[in-house]
C-alpha cells in the first residue's frame, strides 16, 4: 500500500527525474516490497532465546520426552549423513549464531541438550554416548563440554554453539562425567531447564577407583602407589575419602545434592557392569527413559574378544566395526586383596544406602 501511494505521488514529477535516480528509486521500492513480504522474525531465530529451534522437547507426567513441532520443520526425508551425525571438531568451539534459513532447513538448529550423561567418571559414559547416538533421533556433542563445571561463565549461547544441529525429530545430548560430583552443577542444569533428563552410569566404586588411578598413572608415571593414596592408615583400615578417586564413588552423597533440584524419576542409572555383559538391555532402558523408539538393539553389537568388550557392528551401508579407543578397557593396576577388601568394607554402607535411594541393587559385593 505504501509503495503504491508513494508511486502515485511521485508520478507527476517523473519527467524531471534523471535515469540514475529512477534506477535508485526502483531499487528502493523493491526493498520496501521485500520487507513487507518477509518480515525479519519470520526467517531468523532470536539469538538470545536458548530454546529457539524447530522443536521443543517437554517432559510429560510419566517422565517421557514429548517433542513439540514448531514452524521451521525440515522435510521428513532429510536425514543427517554419517559425517553430520558425528560432532566434528569444526562444530566444537564454534560459537553459533542463527543460521540462514536454507541451512536450517537442511540440517536443523543447534539446541541446548535435552539429556545429559552427568557421570560417573570411568563408569562407561563414553560407551553409553557412542551407543545411544547411533539412534537416528539422537545427536550428541562429540567432546566433553565441561560447561556446567569449568566453563559456566561463558554463558548458555556458548554452550549451545558446541551442540550439533538437530532436526525436528532428534534430541540433543552431551556427556561430561565430572558433573556428577560438582556441587554447583545440579542447580545450574536446573536453571537451564528443569526438564533436562539426566543419565548416570554407575560402576562398582572399588573397580571405578582402580580404573581412575590406572588412567592417572598412565599420564603421571611417578604417582604414589594406589594404597598410599587410598588410605590414611592402611593397617587401621582408614580410607582417605578426600582423594578424588575415592570421593567420586560415594554415589549416595552426590545423589543427595542432585535430588535437591531434580526428582528421581528424571534421573536414569545405567549399570556399568551390565553395559558390558548386556549392552542391548541397558540401551533398551536408556531409550525408554528418553522416550525414544527402541531402535538400538542386540543387532547392533558384537563381543570383540581381543578388546574384551562389546563393540558396534559394521553399519550396513559402509564403514567398519567400531570399538572404543585404547583409553577404554585398559588393563588395571594390580591391587592386593586386603586393600580391596578394606575398600569394599568402606563403601558397603554407602552402597546399601544408594541402592535404597534409587530402588535398585547393583550387587557390588
Ligand atoms: N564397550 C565398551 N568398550 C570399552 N570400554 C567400556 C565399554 N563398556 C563399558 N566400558 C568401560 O568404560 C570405562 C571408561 O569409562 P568412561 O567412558 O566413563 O571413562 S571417562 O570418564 O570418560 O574417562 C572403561 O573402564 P576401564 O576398563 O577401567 O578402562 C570400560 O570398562
Amino acid at each position: 500500500m505504501a509503495c503504491v501511494l508513494l508511486f502515485t505521488r511521485l508520478l507527476p514529477f517523473s519527467h524531471r527525474l534523471t535515469r540514475s535516480s529512477v534506477c535508485v528509486f526502483s531499487l528502493f521500492l523493491s526493498y520496501l516490497c521485500y520487507c513487507a513480504l518477509f518480515p525479519a522474525d519470520s526467517i531468523m531465530q532470536k539469538p538470545a532465546d536458548p530454546t529457539a529451534g524447530c522443536q521443543r522437547v517437554l517432559a510429560d507426567g510419566a517422565g517421557r520426552l514429548i517433542r513439540k513441532s514448531l514452524s521451521c520443520a525440515p522435510p521428513p526425508d532429510v536425514r543427517p549423513s554419517t559425517d553430520q551425525r558425528a560432532a566434528s571438531p569444526a562444530h566444537i568451539g564454534r560459537n553459533d549464531t542463527p543460521s540462514p534459513p536454507v541451512s536450517n532447513l537442511k540440517f536443523g538448529n543447534k539446541k541446548l541438550p535435552n539429556a545429559i550423561i552427568v557421570g560417573v567418571k570411568k563408569g562407561g559414559t563414553r560407551a553409553v554416548l557412542e551407543f545411544i547416538r547411533i539412534h537416528p533421533d539422537v545427536r550428541a556433542a562429540g567432546t566433553e563440554t565441561h560447561f556446567f563445571d569449568r566453563n559456566y561463565d561463558r554463558g548458555l549461547e556458548w554452550y549451545r554453539g558446541l551442540m550439533p544441529r538437530t532436526l525436528e525429530s532428534q534430541i540433543t545430548m552431551e556427556k561430561t562425567p565430572s558433573y556428577f560430583v560438582t556441587k554447583e552443577t545440579p542447580h545450574r542444569i536446573s536453571a537451564m531447564s528443569q526438564d533436562t533428563k539426566l543419565i548416570v552410569v554407575v560402576r562398582d566404586p572399588v573397580t571405578r577407583a582402580i580404573s581412575d588411578y590406572t588412567q592417572t598413572l598412565s599420564k603421571t608415571p611417578d604417582l604414589p602407589s594406589f594404597q598410599d593414596l587410598a588410605f590414611k592408615n592402611q593397617s587401621l583400615g582408614i580410607v582417605d575419602s578426600s582423594w578424588n578417586a575415592i570421593r567420586i564413588g560415594l554415589y549416595v552423597l552426590h545423589l543427595e545434592n542432585w535430588l535437591r533440584y531434580f526428582p528421581l524419576t528424571q534421573i536414569h542409572f545405567v549399570s556399568g557392569e551390565r553395559l558390558i555383559t548386556d549392552p542391548a538391555g541397558e540401551l533398551a532402558r536408556v531409550q525408554d527413559f528418553l522416550g525414544l523408539k527402541r531402535i538400538v538393539t542386540d543387532k547392533h553389537f558384537y563381543f570383540n574378544r581381543t578388546k574384551g568388550f562389546p563393540c558396534l557392528k559394521k553399519p550396513e551401508s559402509s564403514g567398519s566395526p567400531r570399538c572404543l579407543g585404547k583409553s577404554k578397557g585398559r588393563t588395571h593396576v594390580q591391587i592386593d586383596r586386603d586393600a580391596i577388601e578394606q575398600l569394599r568394607d568402606f563403601y558397603r554402607p554407602y552402597n546399601v544406602k544408594f541402592y535404597g535411594m534409587v530402588g535398585h541393587n547393583f550387587k557390588w559385593e
